[in-house]
């Protein structure tokens, strides 16, 4: 029995070996004994051994951290388990082999070789989620009117930045008056501009979204501007309405305006002077009664210097501008966001949520956030679908935040040493006390995971007291 078991493996992986060889996962098949039966290359290559060398080999003297003999021994599959070989942390799956009921052998794949890669493919499928529905839209009729789903309330962090923006933009809300919103890719623009529209005496009628960066070119005055049955080879019968159609008694919104094709600013800007539109192949114009919210995280000026942005444009959107500060400039916000986004996937899943150990938020309140909060989403997705026993740990982190972390950390360390070892002529005693002052605030902050009545606690200080260090050190 063992041996046709045998014989039946090493025929199958044989025939495979080219096929799984050119494949991105990582596979390795063993026997009932688990001892290597194959390898791929790809695998071989990253644990650093030959493929032949290692066949028949225990399969626990060659990759590390392998439960591959447990899939044997137990004949249960084990799905996007995290296994940590050579210091990172890896995606992977065993199932078992059965013929006739028995289990001669197991195969295992990582598809993910390391969390941050896992991260990076779920935005790249998210990404193109959003275009096959972009797509999917694009063909139903009649179209729907998209509607608001965020509200002020939905807006995270109690930093001075965002308390001061949310008084803004609930004074600009009601009135027609016309937003642009500016900041760095991810830092909520689209979030504001769906607050904006819930504050409005619009609330009730739609709120249609154009990211001008996302629609080809040849089908951005189409879907702005719909158009009229026969208008070109293609076009649905009986027409199709654009966004400005849509968004008709309601709020157009027009995210990455700084990416939008010149021969189409022209044509924006006269719809925005007339208020009126005319479908492509219509030659009566239709009134429109929208608002109207821009967004761009491109510098609107130096466009204009550049000749691609329309300095006519720039003056109808920019009426009144509002800047939402990168998530770097408000770290007592980021407690606060990430524990949000970890609550938010515990409800979707019905999980508990993680716990971020010490470190591991230490290490985000030191990150320079250049994604702002979208990044910090991701991030706090990949964790909770890979963290084991509720905590998340600083190695579950990805690489560019940990190593940031580490950086600052001996960066610190050695300005410590600096203070603790010689007196220096730039060192002088109250230099080295604020610096002590300010590691030890921040190491309460995020023991505390950003509370700051509970770091005022432990740091034995009233919270007003930590408030004006926190400013006097610029942590505010
Ligand atoms: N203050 C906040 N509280 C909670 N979630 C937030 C906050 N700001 C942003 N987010 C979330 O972060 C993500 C990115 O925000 P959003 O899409 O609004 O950014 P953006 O500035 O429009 O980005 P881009 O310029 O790349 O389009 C979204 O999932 C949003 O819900």
């Amino acid at each position: 029995m063992k041996t046709s078991s045998t014989s039946k493996l090493r025929q199958a992986a044989d025939t495979y070996r080219t096929i799984l060889d050119a494949l991105e996962e990582w596979v390795v098949v063993v026997d009932h004994n688990a001892r290597i039966f194959f390898l791929n290359r790809p695998y071989a290559r990253f644990l650093g051994v030959n493929a032949d060398d290692v066949k028949g080999k225990k399969v626990t003297d060659v990759i590390e951290n392998t439960r591959m003999h447990i899939t044997i021994e137990k004949g249960v599959a084990e799905r996007l388990s995290i296994q940590k070989i050579r210091g990172s942390n890896m995606i992977a799956s065993r199932f078992p082999i059965t013929d006739q009921g028995k289990v001669i052998g197991a195969v295992g794949t990582v598809i993910f070789h390391d969390t941050y890669e896992w991260k990076r493919i779920n935005s790249h499928i998210k990404a193109l989620l959003a275009e096959y529905e972009f797509r999917a839209q694009d063909k139903s009729t009649p179209e729907l009117p998209t509607s608001s789903h965020y509200r002020l309330a939905d807006i995270v962090g109690d930093s001075k930045a965002i308390k001061e923006l949310n008084q803004t933009i609930t004074q600009v809300a009601s009135g027609d008056v016309t937003v642009l919103l500016r900041g760095e890719s991810g830092t909520g623009k689209e979030l504001y501009a769906h607050a904006i529209h819930q504050l409005s005496e619009r609330a009730d009628a739609p709120f249609i979204k154009v990211n001008c960066a996302a629609i080809p070119e040849n089908l951005l005055e189409s879907e702005l501007f719909g158009y009229e049955e026969g208008a070109f080879t293609g076009a649905k019968k009986g027409g199709k309405a654009g966004k400005f159609q849509l968004a008709h008694g309601g709020t157009l919104f027009l995210d990455e305006i700084g990416d939008l094709p010149l021969s189409m600013q022209a044509k924006l800007l006269r719809v925005l002077q007339e208020r009126e539109v005319e479908a492509v192949g219509s030659t009566s114009p239709s009134p429109v009664n929208i608002r109207l919210i821009t967004a761009t995280h491109r510098p609107l000026e130096t466009l204009i210097k550049e000749g691609t942005f329309r300095e006519d444009l720039y003056y109808r959107i920019n009426v009144v501008n509002v800047s939402l500060p990168p998530l770097r400039e408000r770290q007592e916000d980021i407690a606060k966001l990430a524990e949000h986004f970890l609550q938010a996937l515990s409800r979707r899943t019905g999980r508990r949520a993680p716990k971020l150990t010490a470190q591991a938020m230490t290490a985000l309140l030191e990150y320079h956030w250049p994604g702002n909060i979208r990044e910090l989403e991701n991030i706090m997705e990949a964790a909770f679908f890979t963290a084991q026993d509720r905590k998340i740990p600083l190695s579950l982190l990805p690489s560019n935040v940990r190593n940031h972390a580490q950086l600052e950390s001996s960066v610190e360390q050695s300005n410590d040493s600096a203070t603790t070892s010689v007196y220096t002529a730039t060192g002088t005693l109250k230099e080295q006390m604020d610096r002590a002052e300010k590691t030890a605030i921040k190491q309460a902050l995020s023991q505390a995971f950003g509370n700051r009545t509970l770091a005022a606690k432990q740091l034995g200080i009233s919270k007003s007291t930590l408030y004006e260090k926190l400013s006097k050190h610029q942590l505010a």
